[in-house]
């Protein structure tokens, strides 16, 4: 049986939305929850494939390889990667800072550039529930992802800076950054190679045809369990990418370039192992 994280975030959905879950229930089982615990299963062996933090993969890359070709991006703004201010970004320096437990990525990716595209050296983090009202009551500033970066900024009346993570990313270094990969553990390649191949297989046929469909039929359900209307959701789905291509991958190679010289990485990931059906694990650098 192959255990499968499944990210509970809109922004994954086109992956799953049309999977044909009661024919993988031969050989999978589906574990919902947020990046963080996903990325802390992988890595203590507890799930075998899916989607964590494109950090967690960085974290643990000798164990782990990346499903081709899948992935969540994006080229400039993101949409649901957000950092509210009380004051511009300019001025955070000496600043207290909740961030949310559910993210890796996007924590580092904050660090990455209020200390290394800011110049800001005096910086205090706590991390916390993602709840808006108890983060931003304490804290000059606050960072959510996903669905509660949405909501937030729903709620939120003008009064705050609200950053988007991607597009300050694409400001600085003109490059894609890749929010989540799908990764699995080495050991599982050897021991499933079928199992894994049809998860593949249905995660892209998944993401193709709800491209295909411009999202609509996906924004409908979304609208019903996060309200918005489908317009809003099939603009945000729009904009992510969901590829993983060689682009989309020499970003991410920089992101960690960056992490580990900020000290966020034991070690310079200098290439990736990505799956290739035919052939086996190659590497990328
Ligand atoms: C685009 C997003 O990407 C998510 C951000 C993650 C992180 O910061 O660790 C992890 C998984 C992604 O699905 C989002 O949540 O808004």
């Amino acid at each position: 049986m192959v255990r499968v994280g499944e990210i509970l975030y809109t922004n994954v959905h086109p992956f799953f939305f049309y999977m044909d879950r009661e024919k993988l229930s031969a050989h999978s089982r589906f574990i919902p929850s947020i990046p963080a615990r996903l990325n802390d299963a992988m890595s203590r062996g507890e799930i075998d494939v899916g989607a964590i933090s494109s950090f967690a993969y960085g974290k643990d890359a000798e164990n782990l390889v990346l499903m081709p070709d899948l992935a969540v991006t994006s080229h400039g703004s993101v949409g649901s990667i957000f950092l509210f201010s009380k004051v511009p970004i300019e001025e955070l320096d000496g600043k207290k800072i909740a961030l949310t437990h559910s993210s890796a990525t996007s924590t580092h990716l904050l660090k990455i550039i209020l200390q290394r595209f800011y110049g800001h050296e005096k910086l205090s983090y706590t991390t916390m529930m993602p709840v808006y009202q108890d983060m931003i009551a304490e804290h000059d500033a606050c960072l959510l992802i996903g669905d509660d970066a949405i909501q937030a900024s729903w709620l939120e009346q003008g009064q705050m800076y609200v950053y988007d993570l991607g597009e300050k990313w694409y400001h600085f270094t003109k490059m894609p950054m890749t929010f989540a990969v799908f990764a699995m553990r080495k050991q599982a390649l050897e021991q499933e190679p079928e199992a894994l191949k049809a998860l593949y297989y249905d995660w892209k046929q998944s993401e193709e045809q709800a491209r295909a469909d411009d999202y609509e039929q996906l924004a409908h359900s979304v609208v019903k369990d996060h309200g918005g209307n489908v317009r809003f959701w099939q603009g945000y789905f729009r904009k992510l990418q969901y590829r993983f291509g060689p682009r989309e991958q020499r970003g991410l190679l920089h992101f960690y370039r960056l992490g580990f010289e900020e000290g966020y990485l034991p070690y310079d990931v200098d290439h990736l192992n990505v799956w290739d059906i035919d052939i086996g694990i190659h590497s990328i650098n």
